[in-house]
């Protein structure tokens, strides 16, 4: 099962790669504002589903949040510390 810091560190090297087809340098491409888009689409997704859909529909939806947050992090170049240090 792949943890919050293993999707960060492939996300990470998929910035630094650029491998064809990738999803994640696509959205990185899209800017802060694409990103920055997506975050609150899933943002808003991880609410309806938590108030109307099931728990296993609820943790996806969350899983993709989480994905689009570190996507917006690399993009900005914060490192993993930079947000614990605020947990
Ligand atoms: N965990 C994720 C992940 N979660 C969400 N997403 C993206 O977020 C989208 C979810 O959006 P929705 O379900 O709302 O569907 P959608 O709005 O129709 O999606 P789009 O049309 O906007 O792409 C998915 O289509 C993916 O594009 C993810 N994309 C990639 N990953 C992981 O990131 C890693 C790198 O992926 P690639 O860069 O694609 O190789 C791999 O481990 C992947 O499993």
């Amino acid at each position: 099962m792949k943890t919050f810091e293993a999707l960060f560190a492939e996300i990470t090297q998929k910035a630094a790669d650029r491998p064809e087809g990738s999803g994640t340098v696509k959205e990185l491409d899209s800017g802060i504002h694409g990103i920055g888009k997506k975050v609150v689409e899933e943002a808003a997704e991880v609410w309806m589903a938590c108030e109307y859909e099931t728990d296993d529909q609820a943790a996806e939806e969350i899983s993709q949040l989480l994905y689009h947050l570190q996507v917006m992090m690399v993009a900005k170049g914060l490192r993993l510390e930079d947000v614990y240090k605020y947990l």
